[in-house]
């Protein structure tokens, strides 16, 4: 299984004092040394952390596999139209919320998805919808001619519940298995940890994992260590 580095909180970081560090370019290239197998950011409407020049740079930067994860609006479609990311990812945007929050509602909105995707495809970028692990998403994704789904975790990820979260990792397995049947590509992402990942290992048809949030906080805490002491001795 792989993994794709989701890097917009080192953006959220940086935006924090809305000048240049830490830099999410430099960040996504860290990543990719280190052995991510490709580079996630999601550029929201409200800008609130990866910014157009971010994406711009890191097109140019990465050299393993851009993930660009938007909303299916015109203004996205041109972005994704100009700067070619090898994936698109569809996700459903509130501006409100502070994560994505579920699914993307395909069954509502497929009519205007076929008709999103065709230029995407005529441009070669391949696409992903972040959908419910349930087999009619799944199949409304296939017929709208998306080349994989990206399953969502976030159900799994908040259950404390131990029964709860199992059965929930059971509907994931299962959907991962049906899309895989249709010819899907199949991916999964949101919430997950150092904690929650280990099933994962267990469902060989999902091919990566997408994780941000887990490894940008993780590594504020390992990184203060060496930050310090080289602060410290900088100043002794
Ligand atoms: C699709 C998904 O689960 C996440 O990648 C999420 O879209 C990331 O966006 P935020 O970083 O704004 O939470
Ligand atoms: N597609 C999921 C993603 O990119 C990262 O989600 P999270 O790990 O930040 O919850």
């Amino acid at each position: 299984m792989r993994l794709a580095v989701n890097i917009d909180h080192i953006a959220t970081l940086r935006n924090a004092r809305n000048e240049f560090e830490p830099d999410p370019v430099e960040a996504a290239l860290l990543a990719e040394k280190c052995g991510a197998a490709g580079i996630v950011c999601h550029l929201r409407e409200d800008r609130r952390h990866i910014r157009d020049l971010d994406l711009q740079r890191l097109r140019e930067a990465v050299t393993t596999k851009l993930d660009l994860e938007m909303a299916m609006t015109p203004e996205m479609q041109q972005i994704a139209l100009k700067t070619r990311p090898e994936l698109i990812t569809l996700v459903p945007e509130k501006r409100e919320e502070l994560t994505t929050e579920g699914g993307f509602d395909i069954t509502r909105h497929f009519d205007t998805l076929v008709e999103f995707l065709k230029p995407i495809r005529e441009a070669g970028i391949e696409s992903s919808i972040f959908i419910e692990p349930s087999q009619s998403a799944i199949t409304l994704a296939a017929q709208a001619g998306a080349e994989m789904v990206e399953l969502h975790t976030g159900t799994y990820a908040l259950k404390t519940d131990f029964a709860e979260r199992d059965k929930e990792f059971e509907r994931i397995r299962e959907a991962a298995s049906f899309a895989k049947s249709l010819g899907l590509k199949v991916v999964a992402g949101h919430g997950l940890n150092y904690l929650n990942i280990a099933p994962f290992k267990t469902i060989p048809e999902i091919e990566e994992v997408s994780i941000g949030h887990a490894i940008i906080a993780r590594a504020v805490l390992t990184g203060l260590d060496s930050a310090v002491r080289e602060m410290i001795r900088i100043i002794e």
